[in-house]
């Protein structure tokens, strides 16, 4: 399944040219998998980080084509790979049919001593669930 997030861009993401200055992509990305985390996983952030965590491990994003205040971007997330400890999903915003920018990250669970540990079960499932299908 493809999880997809809905972001106008806003005078706060811009620089005075109007352009989106990259570390606001790197919000949005982080506000859709919250997003995803609270509507396909049933598990809001606010309950459980703080005392558990998500921190992202790696990430690599290519930059295809600049946004403008008042484009309407679709952010689409795929997972791509669930493992022990971590999950890995792909990442790309649209605006109409330019892609704006194609992401891949690998996020792991942590404890309160930030060490990774095992996903629940339950959210284990729905991850797998959510994974894309074999091409
Ligand atoms: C992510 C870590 C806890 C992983 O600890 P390590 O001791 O390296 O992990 P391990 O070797 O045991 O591997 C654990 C898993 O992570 C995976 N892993 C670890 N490092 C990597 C890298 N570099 N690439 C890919 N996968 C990785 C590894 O494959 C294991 O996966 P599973 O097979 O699914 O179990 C540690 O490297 C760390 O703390 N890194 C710093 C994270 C960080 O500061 N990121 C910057 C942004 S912070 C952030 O995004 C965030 C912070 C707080 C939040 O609430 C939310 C988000």
């Amino acid at each position: 399944m493809t999880f997809e997030m809905k972001q106008k861009v806003l005078f706060k993401h811009c620089d005075p040219a109007g352009i989106v200055f990259f570390p606001r992509y790197f919000e949005m990305m982080n506000d859709c998998v919250e997003t995803f985390f609270s509507e396909v996983l049933e598990w809001p952030f606010e309950e459980f980080i703080g005392r558990e965590g998500v921190p992202t491990a790696a990430i690599e994003t290519r930059f295809t084509a600049p946004s403008l205040h008042g484009d309407h971007l679709v952010i689409a997330l795929d997972v791509e790979h669930v493992g022990r400890t971590s999950f890995t999903y792909r990442m790309t915003a649209w605006c109409g049919d330019e892609k704006r920018f194609e992401t891949k990250a690998r996020l792991v669970f942590v404890n309160d001593s930030g060490r990774p540990q095992p996903w629940p079960e339950a959210i284990r499932a729905k991850l797998e669930a959510a994974l894309e299908p074999a091409a």
